[in-house]
């Protein structure tokens, strides 16, 4: 049976760091971040909308959305941001469901999307070493199967939790302590404390968010410690299945 996970987090916790991971062993994600860009580039369904309700002040020289003018506006204002969030919702929301009913095939996909979708379906079964097998020591190593690419679809929606996004199978968390989050934030996008703060207040608290999911990855450590947890978390949903 298909399974759908739903990866959410909070801003700069790592979610993109673990869907690169999950797509580097083959398995197919619905980014939502990507998708909102599309809809956000010009002939796309949300351009026109933010052009009319916000003005063309949010339009750069080359004809595209000035997202970091957009950004800057709506973190600092709630009214404004309730207002994109009144416009984009029900689009986003749509095309997001759209995408996660073609994986199922609940829906005819249009023709390219179908042919994505078999470009990325793989038939082979995932293996891993186990890494906390004993025989490990000896040199040899035992292989565990992970689900196979075809069976499972990851959609990293990080406004899950807020805006009540259902239809999963699981839900994963990805989180990580306050100070790293503030950390991680400021050194990615360079923003100052106050930029960055912002940002993660207009979220749900990680520490709420826990109680809604049903793995956690705790990111405040190594890329390895990371990849070890999402192993554990892939091989559990083929216990579980
Ligand atoms: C405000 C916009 C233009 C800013 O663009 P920018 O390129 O600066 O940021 P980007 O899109 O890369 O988002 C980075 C992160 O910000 C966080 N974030 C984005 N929008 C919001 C929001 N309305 N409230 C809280 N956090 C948000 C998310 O964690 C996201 O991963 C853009 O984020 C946007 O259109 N946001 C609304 C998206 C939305 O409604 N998504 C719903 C499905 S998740
Ligand atoms: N374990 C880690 N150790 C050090 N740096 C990390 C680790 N995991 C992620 N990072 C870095 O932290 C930043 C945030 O990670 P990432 O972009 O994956 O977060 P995100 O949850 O996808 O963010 P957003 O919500 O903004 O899309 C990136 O610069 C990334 O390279």
């Amino acid at each position: 049976m298909k399974k759908v996970i739903g990866l959410t987090g909070g801003i700069a916790s790592g979610k993109s760091t673990v869907v690169d991971f999950l797509i580097s062993l083959g398995y197919q994600v619905i980014d939502a971040d990507k998708v909102v860009r599309e809809l956000q580039a010009p002939q796309g369904r949300l351009y026109e909308a933010i052009l009319k309700h916000f003005g063309s002040d949010f339009i750069d020289e080359t004809g595209q959305l000035n997202r970091a003018k957009l950004g800057a506006l709506v973190f600092e204002n709630r009214e404004q941001r309730e207002k994109l969030s009144l416009l984009q919702d029900e689009i986003i929301r749509k095309e997001l469901y759209h995408r996660r009913d073609q994986f199922l095939g609940r829906e005819n996909a249009d023709v390219n999307a179908e042919r994505d979708f078999r470009e990325n379906t793989d038939e082979k079964p995932r293996e891993i070493a186990d890494v906390n097998s004993v025989s490990n020591f000896s040199g040899s190593k035992i292989y565990r199967k992970l689900p196979s690419v075809n069976q499972l679809l990851f959609m990293d929606i990080p406004l899950l939790l807020e805006y009540g996004y259902d239809g999963f199978d699981e839900i994963w968390l990805v989180t990580v302590t306050e100070e790293i989050q503030l950390e991680r934030l400021m050194a990615r996008n360079h923003f100052t404390k106050e930029e960055a703060k912002k940002r993660i207040d207009a979220q749900m608290p990680l520490a709420q968010k826990r109680k809604f999911a049903d793995r956690i990855l705790d990111n405040s450590g190594s890329l390895e410690m990371l990849k070890k947890q999402i192993e554990e978390a892939l091989l559990a949903v083929n216990r579980e299945k």
